[in-house]
């Protein structure tokens, strides 16, 4: 009999960016990975436990947090009390516009104004209201694409691409989807060819698509890191009203006997209309030399103007109670009006 494959659950369908951050972790031999459609479906398969992880987008270099993912973490609605972070990937993230170079719009292209010879290809967008200062396209079209009407992509792509957009494709009108190689699906089954996405190389390959422009994100540098999630092995609730439960142990030695650099999440709430509240929140890390490394917030739920911030630290919880990040959680337990440990791995960042 053969033994089941783990499942690994990630934002799909294939040809994602999270599907390459999956397999960047899980090579495909030796796990199952299960696509999902949104960010919410796999948190959802590894709460229920369909799979024993799930791979989701967390932020970006050039366009900042997923806030689809912060929500989920934030979970006002308590449908994923034992979500835990267990580790992170980094994909390099160049994006592609994709969509049909028509034989029919090739061939009249010397009759209508060609958008690669337009005045606009000097790589000089026009400056708006909203974006006064318009960067310069690194990259321009290499076929014409005067005859696209719609854009799909996912939400954090528009933000990554925002010169070539608005240099080459302003005003266009733009529909938000699931993911990046959601929107390639849809623009291969549009019969018109006059839609596009902003999505991968890798997905042009799947479904046949033309490559309209290629390298369209602003930076060079544009990375994406995503976490992998894991449902906490019982006692669950890994919170405030549990404040004991730790991490499950794992070697912090490297093989030079270095301490390995590892990360914390943390969220927390705090009494909005005490005086100093959110810094004593912020205060309880540093006396345990524990450096922290990022803050965000979300709306909490609770009322308008009432956040729940979530605090990235440098440094592991550990198990038994012991440890720098469980002294500091103690001291948060003091200060804040709820708090909740949402895992600590081991950092990947070069
Ligand atoms: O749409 C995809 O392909 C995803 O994997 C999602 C996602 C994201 O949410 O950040 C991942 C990488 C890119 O930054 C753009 C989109």
């Amino acid at each position: 009999m053969t033994e089941e494959k783990p499942v690994v659950a990630f934002l799909g369908p294939k040809a994602s960016y999270t599907h390459q951050a999956t397999l960047d972790s899980f090579p495909g031999c030796q796990y199952t990975l299960s696509p999902q459609i949104t960010i919410e479906d796999v948190f959802a398969s590894v709460q229920d436990n369909t799979a024993s992880r799930g791979v989701v987008p967390f932020e970006n270099s050039t366009n900042g947090s997923v806030v689809f993912t912060l929500d989920l973490f934030a979970d006002l609605n308590a449908r994923y009390p034992d979500i835990l972070v267990c580790g992170e990937a980094y994909i390099s993230v160049s994006h592609c516009l994709l969509g049909r170079h028509t034989e029919a719009l090739s061939r009249s292209t010397h009759q209508l104004p060609s958008i690669i010879e337009s005045p606009t290809s000097s790589g000089a967008a026009t400056p708006t209201a909203n974006i006064p200062n318009p960067g310069i396209p690194r990259t321009k079209p290499t076929q014409e694409i005067g005859h696209i009407k719609k854009l799909y992509s996912h939400p954090q792509a528009w933000g990554q691409c925002k010169s070539f957009l608005s240099t080459y494709l302003k005003g266009v009108e733009r529909q938000d989807v699931s993911s990046t190689s959601r929107a390639a699906e849809l623009v291969a089954a549009d019969e018109t060819g006059t839609s596009a996405a902003i999505s991968s190389i890798i997905a042009a390959k799947i479904h046949n698509l033309d490559i309209l422009a290629r390298g369209i994100e602003d930076r060079s540098d544009n990375t994406t890191r995503f976490f992998i999630i894991k449902r906490a092995s019982p006692p669950s609730s890994l919170s405030s009203s549990h404040p004991q439960t730790t991490a499950p142990s794992s070697s912090a030695e490297s093989k030079n006997g270095k301490e390995k650099p590892w990360k914390s999440l943390i969220s927390f709430t705090v009494h909005h209309s005490n005086p100093g509240a959110l810094a004593h929140c912020l205060a309880v890390f540093e006396p345990f030399k524990l450096n922290l490394t990022s803050i965000n917030t979300r709306p909490s739920g609770v009322a308008p103007w009432n956040y729940i911030f979530f605090v990235e630290i440098d440094g592991r919880r550990e198990e038994g109670g012991e440890g720098a990040v469980n002294a500091a959680l103690q001291d948060l337990a003091k200060v804040s009006r709820g708090w909740r440990w949402l895992g600590s791995w081991e950092s990947r960042l070069k």
